[in-house]
Protein backbone atom coordinates (compact mmCIF):
# COMPACT_ATOMS: atom_id res chain seq x y z
CA UNK A 1 0.00 0.00 0.00
CA UNK A 2 2.55 2.47 0.65
CA UNK A 3 6.39 2.14 -0.77
CA UNK A 4 9.22 4.61 0.25
CA UNK A 5 12.00 4.60 -2.38
CA UNK A 6 15.50 5.81 -1.33
CA UNK A 7 14.48 8.74 0.30
CA UNK A 8 16.47 11.75 0.91
CA UNK A 9 16.20 14.56 2.68
CA UNK A 10 18.22 17.30 3.90
CA UNK A 11 17.23 20.16 6.15
CA UNK A 12 19.72 23.18 7.03
CA UNK A 13 22.09 21.65 4.67
CA UNK A 14 22.24 18.81 6.79
CA UNK A 15 21.45 15.08 5.45
CA UNK A 16 18.62 14.12 7.55
CA UNK A 17 17.39 11.30 5.90
CA UNK A 18 20.01 9.83 3.15
CA UNK A 19 18.90 6.66 1.93
CA UNK A 20 15.17 5.59 3.33
CA UNK A 21 13.74 2.55 1.74
CA UNK A 22 10.48 0.44 3.16
CA UNK A 23 6.99 -0.88 2.38
CA UNK A 24 4.07 -1.10 4.55
CA UNK A 25 1.26 -3.21 3.37
CA UNK A 26 -2.74 -2.19 3.99
CA UNK A 27 -4.16 -2.54 7.43
CA UNK A 28 -0.60 -3.05 8.76
CA UNK A 29 1.01 -1.05 11.83
CA UNK A 30 4.50 -0.01 11.83
CA UNK A 31 6.72 1.40 14.94
CA UNK A 32 9.09 4.18 14.29
CA UNK A 33 12.33 4.03 16.64
CA UNK A 34 15.25 5.81 16.40
CA UNK A 35 17.11 8.03 18.92
CA UNK A 36 16.32 11.73 19.35
CA UNK A 37 17.05 13.63 16.10
CA UNK A 38 17.56 10.33 14.21
CA UNK A 39 14.92 12.07 11.62
CA UNK A 40 12.06 10.50 12.68
CA UNK A 41 9.52 14.22 12.57
CA UNK A 42 11.35 14.50 9.02
CA UNK A 43 10.25 11.01 7.67
CA UNK A 44 6.83 11.05 8.70
CA UNK A 45 6.33 14.75 7.17
CA UNK A 46 7.98 13.59 4.12
CA UNK A 47 6.04 10.22 3.67
CA UNK A 48 2.78 12.23 4.37
CA UNK A 49 3.85 15.00 1.67
CA UNK A 50 4.32 17.57 3.70
CA UNK A 51 8.24 18.38 3.26
CA UNK A 52 9.20 17.44 -0.28
CA UNK A 53 12.57 14.78 -0.38
CA UNK A 54 15.36 15.78 -2.18
CA UNK A 55 15.49 12.45 -4.11
CA UNK A 56 13.28 9.25 -4.22
CA UNK A 57 9.41 8.76 -4.06
CA UNK A 58 6.65 7.91 -1.90
CA UNK A 59 4.03 5.81 -3.40
CA UNK A 60 0.57 5.52 -1.52
CA UNK A 61 -1.48 2.73 -3.78
CA UNK A 62 0.90 3.67 -6.64
CA UNK A 63 0.50 6.99 -7.08
CA UNK A 64 3.05 9.24 -6.06
CA UNK A 65 2.27 11.71 -2.69
CA UNK A 66 4.23 14.47 -4.02
CA UNK A 67 2.98 14.17 -7.31
CA UNK A 68 -0.50 13.62 -7.22
CA UNK A 69 -1.53 16.03 -4.12
CA UNK A 70 -5.37 14.35 -3.95
CA UNK A 71 -3.16 11.13 -2.58
CA UNK A 72 -3.41 13.00 0.53
CA UNK A 73 -6.46 13.04 0.83
CA UNK A 74 -6.49 9.09 2.17
CA UNK A 75 -3.51 10.76 4.51
CA UNK A 76 -3.15 11.93 8.04
CA UNK A 77 -0.39 13.05 9.85
CA UNK A 78 -0.58 14.17 13.52
CA UNK A 79 2.31 16.15 14.96
CA UNK A 80 3.50 15.95 18.02
CA UNK A 81 1.80 19.51 18.80
CA UNK A 82 -0.97 20.34 16.72
CA UNK A 83 0.34 24.59 16.53
CA UNK A 84 -1.69 24.48 13.83
CA UNK A 85 -4.96 24.38 15.19
CA UNK A 86 -4.20 26.67 18.22
CA UNK A 87 -7.26 29.56 17.45
CA UNK A 88 -10.17 26.62 16.48
CA UNK A 89 -12.05 24.69 19.22
CA UNK A 90 -12.73 21.06 18.68
CA UNK A 91 -15.90 21.95 17.03
CA UNK A 92 -14.05 24.47 14.47
CA UNK A 93 -11.11 21.63 13.90
CA UNK A 94 -13.81 18.94 13.28
CA UNK A 95 -15.58 21.29 10.25
CA UNK A 96 -12.02 21.99 8.85
CA UNK A 97 -10.80 18.80 8.51
CA UNK A 98 -14.37 17.56 7.39
CA UNK A 99 -13.68 19.41 4.68
CA UNK A 100 -10.36 17.92 3.80
CA UNK A 101 -11.08 14.14 4.37
CA UNK A 102 -13.95 12.89 2.40
CA UNK A 103 -14.64 10.25 4.88
CA UNK A 104 -13.81 12.65 8.38
CA UNK A 105 -16.65 10.52 11.13
CA UNK A 106 -18.03 14.08 12.93
CA UNK A 107 -19.73 11.30 15.46
CA UNK A 108 -16.51 9.30 16.13
CA UNK A 109 -14.50 12.55 16.66
CA UNK A 110 -17.36 13.99 19.35
CA UNK A 111 -17.62 10.17 21.02
CA UNK A 112 -13.71 10.24 21.45
CA UNK A 113 -13.32 13.56 22.53
CA UNK A 114 -16.28 12.57 25.37
CA UNK A 115 -14.17 10.05 26.51
CA UNK A 116 -11.08 11.92 26.43
CA UNK A 117 -13.18 14.17 28.71
CA UNK A 118 -12.13 16.88 26.46
CA UNK A 119 -14.47 19.94 25.73
CA UNK A 120 -15.03 20.20 22.43
CA UNK A 121 -15.89 24.24 22.82
CA UNK A 122 -12.55 25.44 24.45
CA UNK A 123 -9.62 26.86 22.49
CA UNK A 124 -7.02 24.26 21.66
CA UNK A 125 -4.17 26.77 22.57
CA UNK A 126 -6.41 26.61 26.04
CA UNK A 127 -5.62 22.56 26.55
CA UNK A 128 -2.91 21.24 28.13
CA UNK A 129 0.12 19.44 26.35
CA UNK A 130 -1.64 16.00 26.84
CA UNK A 131 -5.27 17.44 26.25
CA UNK A 132 -3.26 18.95 22.75
CA UNK A 133 -1.94 15.27 22.13
CA UNK A 134 -5.00 13.72 22.71
CA UNK A 135 -7.18 16.14 20.78
CA UNK A 136 -4.68 15.29 17.95
CA UNK A 137 -4.77 11.57 17.68
CA UNK A 138 -9.10 11.95 17.83
CA UNK A 139 -8.93 14.09 15.31
CA UNK A 140 -6.50 12.22 13.22
CA UNK A 141 -8.29 8.99 13.58
CA UNK A 142 -11.37 10.60 12.64
CA UNK A 143 -10.17 11.17 9.66
CA UNK A 144 -10.67 7.79 8.45
CA UNK A 145 -7.70 8.34 5.80
CA UNK A 146 -6.32 5.11 4.86
CA UNK A 147 -3.11 5.36 6.61
CA UNK A 148 -2.51 7.66 9.51
CA UNK A 149 1.08 8.96 10.40
CA UNK A 150 1.72 9.67 14.78
CA UNK A 151 4.69 11.61 15.61
CA UNK A 152 4.75 10.30 19.85
CA UNK A 153 0.89 10.03 20.00
CA UNK A 154 1.60 9.29 23.72
CA UNK A 155 4.19 12.14 24.62
CA UNK A 156 3.43 14.22 27.76
CA UNK A 157 0.23 12.14 28.49
CA UNK A 158 -0.75 10.56 31.96
CA UNK A 159 -0.91 6.77 32.24
CA UNK A 160 -4.50 6.39 31.93
CA UNK A 161 -4.94 8.48 29.14
CA UNK A 162 -1.51 6.85 27.33
CA UNK A 163 -3.86 3.61 27.88
CA UNK A 164 -6.95 4.77 26.14
CA UNK A 165 -4.43 6.74 23.35
CA UNK A 166 -3.12 2.99 22.49
CA UNK A 167 -6.64 1.31 22.63
CA UNK A 168 -7.61 3.83 19.99
CA UNK A 169 -4.59 3.07 17.88
CA UNK A 170 -5.59 -0.52 18.41
CA UNK A 171 -9.25 -0.25 17.67
CA UNK A 172 -8.29 1.76 14.49
CA UNK A 173 -5.90 -0.45 13.19
CA UNK A 174 -8.58 -3.66 14.26
CA UNK A 175 -10.58 -1.96 12.15
CA UNK A 176 -8.41 -1.88 9.15
CA UNK A 177 -6.52 1.72 9.20
CA UNK A 178 -2.86 1.18 8.50
CA UNK A 179 -0.61 3.47 10.82
CA UNK A 180 3.10 4.51 11.62
CA UNK A 181 3.62 5.17 15.06
CA UNK A 182 6.75 7.21 16.41
CA UNK A 183 7.94 6.71 19.57
CA UNK A 184 9.99 5.81 22.28
CA UNK A 185 7.80 3.52 24.08
CA UNK A 186 9.55 0.38 23.33
CA UNK A 187 7.44 -2.03 25.01
CA UNK A 188 4.19 -0.74 23.57
CA UNK A 189 4.93 -0.80 20.09
CA UNK A 190 6.73 -4.34 20.12
CA UNK A 191 2.53 -5.22 21.42
CA UNK A 192 0.66 -3.36 18.62
CA UNK A 193 3.05 -3.42 15.76
CA UNK A 194 3.61 -6.12 13.17
CA UNK A 195 6.99 -4.13 11.35
CA UNK A 196 9.20 -1.93 13.06
CA UNK A 197 11.35 0.51 11.07
CA UNK A 198 14.49 1.62 12.70
CA UNK A 199 16.12 4.71 11.94
CA UNK A 200 19.97 5.15 12.07
CA UNK A 201 21.85 7.52 10.58
CA UNK A 202 19.48 8.81 8.15
CA UNK A 203 18.03 5.18 6.52
CA UNK A 204 15.49 3.01 8.18
CA UNK A 205 16.22 -0.65 8.74
CA UNK A 206 13.28 -3.11 8.97
CA UNK A 207 12.12 -5.90 11.57
CA UNK A 208 9.25 -7.83 12.12
CA UNK A 209 8.18 -7.01 15.66
CA UNK A 210 7.40 -10.07 16.90
CA UNK A 211 10.84 -11.52 17.83
CA UNK A 212 12.56 -8.39 16.36
CA UNK A 213 15.65 -8.52 18.23
CA UNK A 214 15.69 -12.70 18.10
CA UNK A 215 18.81 -13.75 15.49
CA UNK A 216 20.66 -10.41 15.99
CA UNK A 217 21.14 -10.26 19.34
CA UNK A 218 21.80 -13.04 22.03
CA UNK A 219 20.97 -11.82 26.09
CA UNK A 220 22.74 -13.89 28.78
CA UNK A 221 22.98 -13.56 32.46
CA UNK A 222 26.78 -14.15 33.65
CA UNK A 223 28.91 -15.44 36.05
CA UNK A 224 32.70 -15.62 35.59
CA UNK A 225 35.22 -17.65 37.41
CA UNK A 226 37.60 -15.73 38.96
CA UNK A 227 38.20 -11.98 37.14
CA UNK A 228 35.95 -10.80 34.45
CA UNK A 229 37.32 -10.77 31.17
CA UNK A 230 37.46 -6.65 30.93
CA UNK A 231 39.43 -6.82 27.30
CA UNK A 232 36.53 -9.23 25.66
CA UNK A 233 33.36 -7.14 27.58
CA UNK A 234 34.94 -4.36 25.69
CA UNK A 235 34.88 -5.73 22.34
CA UNK A 236 32.79 -4.88 19.65
CA UNK A 237 30.64 -8.46 20.03
CA UNK A 238 29.59 -7.84 23.40
CA UNK A 239 27.66 -5.02 25.24
CA UNK A 240 27.42 -5.02 29.16
CA UNK A 241 23.83 -3.93 29.77
CA UNK A 242 24.26 -4.07 33.78
CA UNK A 243 26.46 -5.77 36.53
CA UNK A 244 25.50 -6.07 40.11
CA UNK A 245 28.54 -7.86 41.89
CA UNK A 246 29.56 -10.73 39.90
CA UNK A 247 26.42 -10.96 38.09
CA UNK A 248 26.96 -9.91 34.27
CA UNK A 249 23.90 -8.95 32.29
CA UNK A 250 25.15 -8.95 28.20
CA UNK A 251 24.16 -8.42 24.84
CA UNK A 252 26.52 -11.00 22.17
CA UNK A 253 26.33 -10.31 18.43
CA UNK A 254 24.01 -13.08 16.71
CA UNK A 255 22.19 -16.06 17.47
CA UNK A 256 22.79 -18.65 20.66
CA UNK A 257 25.15 -20.32 18.20
CA UNK A 258 26.93 -17.00 17.03
CA UNK A 259 31.37 -16.91 17.53
CA UNK A 260 30.66 -14.89 20.37
CA UNK A 261 28.49 -17.32 22.34
CA UNK A 262 30.79 -19.96 21.21
CA UNK A 263 33.69 -17.64 23.08
CA UNK A 264 31.93 -17.28 26.39
CA UNK A 265 31.49 -21.07 26.64
CA UNK A 266 35.11 -21.22 25.84
CA UNK A 267 35.79 -19.52 29.38
CA UNK A 268 33.78 -21.75 30.93
CA UNK A 269 31.47 -18.98 33.43
CA UNK A 270 29.90 -20.25 36.55
CA UNK A 271 26.53 -19.11 35.33
CA UNK A 272 25.72 -18.49 31.70
CA UNK A 273 21.61 -18.26 31.35
CA UNK A 274 19.76 -17.32 28.73
CA UNK A 275 17.03 -14.36 28.68
CA UNK A 276 14.64 -13.35 26.75
CA UNK A 277 15.63 -10.87 24.30
CA UNK A 278 13.21 -8.08 23.51
CA UNK A 279 12.86 -5.06 21.10
CA UNK A 280 14.74 -2.38 23.75
CA UNK A 281 17.63 -5.19 23.30
CA UNK A 282 17.68 -4.33 19.75
CA UNK A 283 17.53 -0.78 20.03
CA UNK A 284 20.13 -0.80 22.40
CA UNK A 285 22.38 -2.72 20.42
CA UNK A 286 21.83 -1.36 17.16
CA UNK A 287 21.48 3.01 18.51
CA UNK A 288 23.57 2.63 21.71
CA UNK A 289 26.10 4.67 21.79
CA UNK A 290 26.65 8.08 20.01
CA UNK A 291 23.38 10.50 20.05
CA UNK A 292 22.14 10.12 15.85
CA UNK A 293 22.89 13.37 14.88
CA UNK A 294 23.13 12.44 11.07
N1 LIG B 1 13.34 23.23 11.56
C1 LIG B 1 14.57 22.71 11.66
N2 LIG B 1 15.66 23.49 11.50
C2 LIG B 1 16.90 22.97 11.60
N3 LIG B 1 17.17 21.68 11.86
C3 LIG B 1 16.11 20.87 12.04
C4 LIG B 1 14.76 21.31 11.96
N4 LIG B 1 13.93 20.27 12.17
C5 LIG B 1 14.74 19.21 12.41
N5 LIG B 1 16.03 19.55 12.32
C6 LIG B 1 17.20 18.66 12.51
O1 LIG B 1 16.96 17.48 11.75
C7 LIG B 1 17.37 16.34 12.47
C8 LIG B 1 16.21 15.36 12.58
O2 LIG B 1 15.20 15.93 13.38
P1 LIG B 1 13.83 15.17 13.65
O3 LIG B 1 12.95 16.12 14.40
O4 LIG B 1 13.33 14.62 12.37
O5 LIG B 1 14.33 13.97 14.59
P2 LIG B 1 13.47 12.98 15.52
O6 LIG B 1 14.04 11.61 15.28
O7 LIG B 1 12.02 13.16 15.27
O8 LIG B 1 13.88 13.46 16.97
P3 LIG B 1 13.08 13.33 18.40
O9 LIG B 1 13.03 11.86 18.78
O10 LIG B 1 13.98 14.10 19.33
O11 LIG B 1 11.73 13.97 18.24
C9 LIG B 1 17.92 16.82 13.80
O12 LIG B 1 19.32 16.88 13.72
C10 LIG B 1 17.34 18.21 13.95
O13 LIG B 1 18.23 19.01 14.65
Amino acid sequence: MLEASHLRKKIDGKPVLTNVSFELGEGRVAGLIGRNGAGKTTLLKVMSGILDPDGGEVLFEGRSVHQEPEVKREMAFIPDTPEAWYGYTGWGAAYMFGQIYPRFDHAYFKDTMNRFGLPLDRNIRRFSKGMRMMFSTALGLSTRAKLVLLDEPTNGIDPIAKKQVLTLLMEAAADGMSLIVSSHLLEELERMTDKILLMRSGSVETHDSEGAAEGIVTKLQVVFQGEAPEAWLSSPDVRVLDHIGRVYTLLLNGAPGSAAVAELKGMMPLLMEPLPVRLEDLYVWKLGGELDEG
